[in-house]
């Protein structure tokens, strides 16, 4: 905290710096820096934001978002926390009626927020007007105790990130003042009257901002994990590649270098849609805060899309970087672990990927829809309806492997319709229907947000300013990435007729080729990554390559080695082995 003050960086920027990958296992402040400031900055009034930012700047509030219940995560609309509005009092009544109604999981709630956002059903006048968010202080400013009607605690160990103290609360008409719901967008007045959003989902913006920082957060991860699982490939030498010569590196194997640079190759393609979707975001937010909000829906489902796929990508990227390492992947010092349990939630957060995609598919099919009907749809889904043009590029060229996935995106999402169709004259009921279709449904999402993904990689790396060598590396990398996303979906390619079996051998052999061409720039692509080793935190994957001097020195630290004879010796094994069992 005293890094961001010194260097003047605002709270709700700190999540897109590298402030908390200090800490390895999670960090109690996260949610405070980026969900409850982001809530603050874009659903707070701007009377609210003077009376709470500067305190949550000085930290003397620190806050959390509480929306997630016992009962209900990815079903917004099903929370059961309600706020009911007493106009006698002026006052809000926040109150937990059953179990499933506890909110569970937010970030430092436990020990460690003294406020939140909490997401809780408005009712005014009678009548539910669905979630909406409200700052509510949950301990006292001073003392730190819970306040009377609050009942919070930590929810208990997990699969990692355990230094975030998840936490629950529930609350026993809980009162708070009408002031404290978030005003920006829509309001309860005295009279309790309700006035409502220009975008009934605005109250839902919080998520939207956090799914994109999450992209980010999701390229420097899997950059952190090939960073290390490449500099000990380079380190490592084992078994003979060649009968009585001496053992290589382990990087020169094929198969390593086929673990690794696709990996590699994905940073850059996660890190530059992640910077695309940022700039949507932040002319979105310009365009709200004037009254539009057209390009909502679209930076929605872009968000969902890229949060959906980075979160895989970089969650399984990690996984193959840590069995690249062999038995020293698995032991904590090498960092690897706990990356990919700091990362394998980003899965589930912040909406579940399934769920997210399911949301990306329902608008590939409205836009398909729209399309047919000659009704305008946005930008990134014309091409669903467009005519094709695939035969104007070089085959098998880079601007023709894009279009083959256009096109077999399109056609998934046309077949995908048809299924849906004909399900619905079977069911007579849309929802039915679609939940039949829904594995199909979530390939299409699939596929589509590799198209994006794949697309702004080529044409980032086409605009970028940068040498001629450096150009050069990052082309082959592209070329690697589009071919390798091709060659693990060869059945889209194959059913849409864009690329034939003999297409798809030619790109398996160049994709081989280009493996051996990038292996001697795999060690510089990583370290162009420039993390310093305190942030590596890894005995394999530190600067200077003492792989197995670290490894021995990290070992001397266990707690266990503090004694040649543990306690435990003469405590259990001692009796046990006098014992003659
Ligand atoms: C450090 C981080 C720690 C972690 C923190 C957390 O996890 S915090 C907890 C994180 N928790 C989660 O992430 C929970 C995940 N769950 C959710 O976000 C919601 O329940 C939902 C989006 C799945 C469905 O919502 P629903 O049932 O209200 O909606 P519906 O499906 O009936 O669709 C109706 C229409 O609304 C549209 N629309 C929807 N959202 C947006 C939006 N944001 N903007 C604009 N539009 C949006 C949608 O496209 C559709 O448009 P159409 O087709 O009619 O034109
Ligand atoms: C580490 C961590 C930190 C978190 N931090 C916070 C926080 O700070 N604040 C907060 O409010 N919440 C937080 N959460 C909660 C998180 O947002 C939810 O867990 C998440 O949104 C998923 O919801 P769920 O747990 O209800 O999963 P469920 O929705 O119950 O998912 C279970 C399964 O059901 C499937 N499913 C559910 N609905 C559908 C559907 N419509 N169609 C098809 N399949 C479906 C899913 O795909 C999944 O396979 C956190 C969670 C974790 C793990």
């Amino acid at each position: 905290m005293r890094k961001l003050a010194e260097h003047n960086i605002p709270l709700r920027e700190a999540s897109i710096t590298q402030v908390h990958s200090v800490l390895r296992d999670g960090n109690p402040l996260i949610v405070h820096t980026s969900m409850f400031a982001n809530a603050l900055a874009s659903l707070a009034n701007p009377k609210q934001q003077q009376q709470w930012v500067p305190l949550a700047e000085k930290n003397r509030i620190i806050g959390t978002y509480a929306q997630t219940e016992i009962g209900h995560g990815t079903f917004v609309r099903g929370l059961e926390t309600t706020a009911i509005f007493d106009p006698e009092t002026k006052e809000f009544v926040l109150h937990s009626p059953t179990i499933t109604s506890t909110k569970w999981w937010p970030g430092g709630l436990g020990k460690t927020a003294n406020a939140a956002i909490v997401m809780a059903q408005l009712y005014t006048q009678g009548k539910c007007y669905g979630p909406h968010p409200f700052f509510v202080q949950l301990r006292d400013f001073d003392t730190h105790h819970s306040l009377p009607g609050v009942i919070l605690g930590e929810i208990g160990p997990r699969l990692g990130i355990n230094s975030q103290d998840n936490g629950y609360l529930r609350f026993d008409h809980y009162r708070i003042p009408r002031t404290n719901m978030l005003m920006r967008h829509s309001q309860v007045l005295e009279d309790g009257s309700y006035v409502k959003p220009i975008h009934n989902k605005l109250s839902y913006g919080t998520m939207v901002w956090t799914r994109v920082a999450i992209v980010h957060s999701c390229s420097k991860k899997l950059a952190c994990a090939v960073t290390i699982a490449t500099r000990y490939s380079a380190v490592r030498h084992q078994s003979e590649l060649v009968p009585g010569k001496p053992e290589p590196q382990i990087l020169e194997y094929q198969t390593q270098q086929y673990k690794l640079l696709p990996h590699i190759a994905s940073v850059f393609a996660i890190l530059f849609s992640a910077s695309s979707v940022l700039r949507m975001q932040r002319n979105v937010a310009a365009s709200i805060s004037k009254g539009n909000v057209e390009l909502l829906p679209e930076l929605h489902i872009l968000s969902c899309a890229m949060k959906a796929l980075s979160s895989q990508d970089s969650t399984q990227g990690i996984e193959t970087c840590r069995l690249a390492c062999g038995g020293h992947g698995y032991i904590a010092s090498s960092g690897l672990p706990s990356l990919y349990t700091s990362t394998t939630c980003t899965i589930t957060y912040e909406g579940e990927n399934t769920v997210l995609l399911l949301q990306v598919a329902r608008y590939l099919i409205k836009s398909y829809r729209a399309g047919l009907e000659g009704l305008p749809v946005l930008p990134s889904v014309m091409y669903l309806t467009a005519p094709s043009a695939m035969h104007q590029s070089p085959p098998l060229s880079n601007q023709a492997l894009i279009e083959a996935f256009r096109i077999s995106s399109a056609n998934l999402v046309k077949e995908t319709e048809s299924r849906l169709c004909r399900q619905f004259n079977l069911e007579q009921n849309f929802h039915y229907a679609w939940n039949r279709c829904s594995v199909a449904l979530v390939h299409c999402a699939e596929l589509h947000s590799r198209y994006y993904m794949c697309e702004k990689f080529l044409s980032t790396v086409e605009s970028i300013r940068a040498s001629d060598r450096v150009r050069s590396v990052l082309q082959d990398l592209c070329r690697l990435y589009l071919i390798h996303h091709i060659t693990l979906n060869q059945g889209h390619f194959l059913r849409s007729g864009t690329l034939s079996g003999v297409d798809l051998s030619t790109l398996e052999e160049e994709m081989y080729e280009l493996l051996a061409k990038l292996r001697p720039q795999a060690v510089p692509l990583v370290d162009a990554f420039d993390f310093r080793d305190e942030l590596l935190g890894s005995t394999l994957g530190a600067w200077d390559g003492r792989v197995y001097e670290r490894l021995y020195e990290e070992a001397q630290k266990s707690p266990l080695n503090k004694t040649d004879v543990s306690k435990a010796y003469h405590k259990y094994l001692q009796p046990l082995m006098k014992s003659n069992l």
